[in-house]
């Protein structure tokens, strides 16, 4: 298959681009800015805002399938830039959603669990989206924009994490190099997620693009409910880093701009059901697994 991945410069791009390379597939990787390259994958610069221009790429590269992952996805830039967010996260999966409906073509566009409100734990695809975030609110978009057309998948991600491989700094790689120069860092304990490795996400993403069979949404996460002081606890334990200078704090110590939600743990039976043979590992499998 010929596959276009947006996003390919992101975090879970790289992390994708690396499972696909010596697959078979012909893979093409884009990006907004930067061009060139990662292993034996072309990067071209397509930048989304311009619709003419990702229509005539798409009809230009006329991808088998596309895995798209590109996105206006740090909270606090969607808030500062709601219209960007829209136009990148909404709009343009829109039109990504058509092209390939129109040709009969495979569709993965990666949401997120922050289109869930966080009022309990543990989500199913048949809850209703309700995102108190302007970045949940944007991808929930994009999942309308792509749900119109029934033969396409929403995989809505819960929180990734591993070591970076695009060169930007993780929220994990921030904390392991705060606590290497033994400074003290306060994560919520009152925030819960179910994380999932950036090797694993792009594992199942890798799956999904060829089983055209799954289609709908599919929460894509990991196997365990932790807060975020409890992830980074166990990750810079397992690391072998001095865990007391982490500190547990709660969201109303630190307010923002945009309060998180509270618990966007995702129920993932249905992957183990759809993927029966993907092996999700433990908080510390997964960091073992982005090492390799
Ligand atoms: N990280 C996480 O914890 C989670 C992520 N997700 C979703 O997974 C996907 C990947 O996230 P992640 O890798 O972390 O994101 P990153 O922010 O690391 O990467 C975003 C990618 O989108 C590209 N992009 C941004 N704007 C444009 C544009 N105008 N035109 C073309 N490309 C553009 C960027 O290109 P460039 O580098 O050139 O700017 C980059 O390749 C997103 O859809 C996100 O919503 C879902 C749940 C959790
Ligand atoms: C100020 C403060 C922040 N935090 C945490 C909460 C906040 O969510 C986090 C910021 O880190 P992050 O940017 O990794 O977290 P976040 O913005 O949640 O990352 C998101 O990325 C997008 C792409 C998604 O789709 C989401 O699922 C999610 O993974 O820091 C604390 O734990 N304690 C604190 O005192």
């Amino acid at each position: 298959m010929r596959i276009v991945v947006t996003g390919a410069s992101g975090q879970l791009g790289s992390y994708v681009l690396d499972r696909l390379d010596g697959s078979g597939h012909e893979v093409i990787g884009w990006s907004r800015s930067t061009g060139g390259s990662r292993g034996r994958t072309p990067i071209e610069p397509v930048d989304l805002i311009d619709p003419d221009a990702l229509a005539a790429a798409l009809d230009r590269t006329n991808p088998d399938a596309i895995l798209h992952l590109a996105a206006i996805s740090r909270v606090d830039r969607v808030l500062a830039d709601p219209a960007l967010a829209s136009t990148v996260n909404a709009d343009a999966s829109g039109t990504i959603a058509d092209w390939a409906s129109s040709n009969a073509r495979r569709l993965v566009f990666t949401s997120t669990d922050l289109v869930f409100d966080g009022s309990r734990a543990w989500w199913r695809e048949d809850d209703s989206p309700r995102p108190i975030l302007g970045y949940g609110r944007s991808k929930q978009e994009g999942e309308r924009r792509v749900l119109r057309h029934p033969s396409h998948l929403v995989a809505r991600l819960s929180l990734l994490y591993g070591p970076s491989r695009c060169g930007r700094p993780t929220f994990l790689d921030a904390i392991i190099d705060a606590l290497r120069r033994r400074e003290s860092r306060s994560l919520f304990l009152d925030e819960f997620r179910t994380p999932l490795d950036y090797a694993t996400a792009a594992e199942a993403l890798a799956r999904l693009v060829e089983s055209p069979e799954i289609i709908g949404i599919l929460h894509v996460g990991g196997v365990e409910r932790v807060s975020r002081f409890e992830m980074l606890r166990r990750l810079a334990a397992h690391a072998g880093l001095p865990v007391n200078l982490l500190r547990g704090n709660r969201q109303d110590d630190a307010p923002g701009p945009e309060p998180r939600p509270s618990d966007v743990s995702l129920d993932t039976s249905r992957l183990e059901e759809w993927l029966p043979a993907l092996d999700r590992p433990t908080l510390e499998g997964g960091l073992e697994r982005c090492l390799r």
